[in-house]
């Protein structure tokens, strides 16, 4: 039964009754639960601490990289292409878990040596899931001649996710080269 989803550009989908993010629900969701923490006489950000108490301090970032002109289409290309053919253990020192090619629809266990397919549709994209509940998922964008680099970190504390996401996000700039 599908809940709520999210994506980059901050647009919420509470309920599958409208097929693209809504922001009249995200708008009513976040008064719903404004309404909520007020009665227990908390805010959002004291409830963003609770989350980040009980599950985790976890940082994300989109990091976009340009590559111009016909070169730039021709250097994306191979840039996925290579990620997709070329193996990667390790990261930074973190094991790499698993990789999600989603333009073969295969996730595959790289600690189990198993595959499994995905449910969603074939797209240009790859996910890799490293140890440490960090990851990064990288794809060309659609409407501009951008890649984008989603990287995710958990840290101890939000100064510890935020430190190893920019080792990260420094390590994969160096890793998929400049545009
Ligand atoms: O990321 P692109 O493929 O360039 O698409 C550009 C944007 O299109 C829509 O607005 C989506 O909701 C965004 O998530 C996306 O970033």
């Amino acid at each position: 039964m599908f809940q709520f989803g999210y994506e980059e550009s901050y647009g919420m989908l509470v309920g599958d009754f409208v097929r693209d993010k809504d922001a009249v629900q995200s708008a009513l969701l976040l008064a719903d639960l404004c309404t909520y923490h007020k009665a227990r006489k908390e805010s959002l950000l004291d409830a963003l601490q609770q989350l980040f108490d009980r599950y985790g301090f976890y940082c994300e970032e989109l990091h976009t990289l340009t590559y111009k002109g016909i070169q730039g289409v021709e250097s994306m290309t191979a840039m996925m292409s290579s990620l997709r053919s070329t193996p990667l253990p390790s990261l930074l020192g973190y094991r790499v878990i698993y990789r999600e090619d989603y333009l073969e629809g295969i996730r595959f266990d790289l600690e189990k040596g198993s595959c499994e397919p995905l449910m969603l549709p074939r797209s240009d994209v790859l996910k890799f899931g490293l140890e440490g509940d960090a990851w990064f998922c990288i794809r060309p964008s659609g409407t501009e001649p951008k890649i984008k680099l989603y990287i995710g970190t958990k840290g101890t504390s939000l100064e510890d996710s935020t430190e190893k996401l920019a080792l990260l996000k420094q390590e994969l700039i160096r890793l998929i080269g400049s545009p």
